[in-house]
């Protein structure tokens, strides 16, 4: 179902005021920093808090009318929030209950999440008896269970350790893009999250929503400082493949896969600015031959103490002034660009992108 929403809420002196869409089947990230409104924010959408001023369309419900437990809202936090007198069985249960079900269809419900979520086996289990990766995914079946026209997610990953993270994530997009019908929110504090999950992003800050867009288009060319500072990488999509990814092109830029990319499958390649070199092209200095691209300087902007490098093939690299200088760099110039390998990481994209 798709979401509208134009919110306002007032906390003490803090004020948000953000409208926003979010098409079935579809994932919004919202990045901003600390304090900008994202728990505000999904707070009015799940109704624990109470906006000055909300239309929140669901479909053709308005959520604000209705109280939390009407709204077939989804919500996965951080803390995994188990009961933790019941079995994880019952706790998966508990979401289809508490929408009528009966005893035994609840745990033929629970019973089947379990098993997408790969957590058959942990059933019978106290959530003391689970690690912090096997909790999360048992909440991811507890708030999918409940079949929620809208499903919220708080820093899903922020509280996982590295080797738990990219696991749950790979679970998170298969469960996000095997729905047509859902709308999803994600906030988190993590452009690679974003990058991994979300279809389109909304940066907040201080209440506002500062930039909006596509996720590659807004990471890859952020328009505000904000945004520059979080993500400003270089973004380049394609199919991964067993040495890096492969573009649609037919170009290979090698690279590490993360470790949920699954060969074969949409990808994009993340690197810094600061891991592509320029060399002026009558260089005859052999760089890696597959990273190594012609290009053309399109433009020159000061990006703190560097110069940050934008081209015509859509890379931007950053140089010191002295750099820019010595290679006499300026909107025109033919140039090669080397991108090494071991800065190069594939991400997984989000399959609608
Ligand atoms: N109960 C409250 N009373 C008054 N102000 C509050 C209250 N709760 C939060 N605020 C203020 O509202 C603003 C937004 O807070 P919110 O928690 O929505 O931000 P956030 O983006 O989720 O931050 P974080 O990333 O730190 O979780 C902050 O300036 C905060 O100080």
């Amino acid at each position: 179902m798709m979401l509208r929403a134009e919110i306002e809420l007032s906390r003490g002196t803090f004020d948000l005021a953000v409208d926003f869409e979010v098409p079935a089947g579809t994932v919004l990230a919202i990045l901003g920093p600390n304090g900008s409104g994202k728990s505000s924010l999904l707070g009015s959408l799940s109704g624990l808090l109470r906006p000055r001023r909300a239309k929140i369309l669901l479909g053709d419900r308005d959520l604000h009318q209705l109280p939390p437990h009407d709204r077939s809202v989804g919500l996965l936090s951080q803390d995994p929030l188990l009961f933790p007198h019941l079995s994880v069985l019952d706790n998966v249960a508990f979401s289809p209950r508490s929408k009528g079900a009966g005893r035994a269809e609840a745990r033929q419900i629970a019973r089947r999440w379990l098993a997408e979520v790969d957590a058959a086996e942990f059933e019978r289990r106290k959530p003391a008896q689970l690690s912090g990766g096997q909790a999360q995914r048992v909440a991811v079946a507890r708030a999918l269970a409940g079949e929620p026209d809208l499903l919220l997610l708080d820093e899903p990953l922020a509280a996982l350790d590295v080797d738990a993270a990219p696991a749950i994530r790979g679970l998170l997009r298969r469960v996000l893009s095997a729905n047509a019908t859902r709308a999803t929110v994600l906030v988190t504090h993590d452009p690679l999250d974003a990058l991994a999950l979300a279809d389109h992003v909304l940066v907040l800050t201080e209440g506002r929503a500062l930039e909006r867009g596509p996720t590659r288009e807004v990471l890859a060319a952020p328009r505000t400082a904000f945004t520059a500072r979080i993500a400003g990488l270089n973004l380049v999509a394609g199919t991964a493949v067993d040495d890096g990814l492969r573009t649609d092109e037919g170009r290979l830029i090698a690279g590490m896969l993360a470790e949920d990319a699954a060969l074969g499958e949409p990808a994009v390649a993340v690197f810094a600015p600061s891991a592509v070199a320029v060399y002026p092209v009558e260089d005859g200095r052999p760089g890696s031959p597959r990273n190594t691209m012609a290009a053309s300087v399109t433009a020159l902007e000061p990006h703190g103490p560097v110069i940050r490098l934008r081209t015509d093939v859509g890379l931007a690299a950053d140089l010191t002034p002295a750099a820019v200088a010595d290679l006499r760099l300026e909107p025109g110039t033919p140039v090669r660009l080397d991108i090494k390998a071991t800065t190069v990481t594939v991400y997984p994209a989000s399959l609608t992108v």
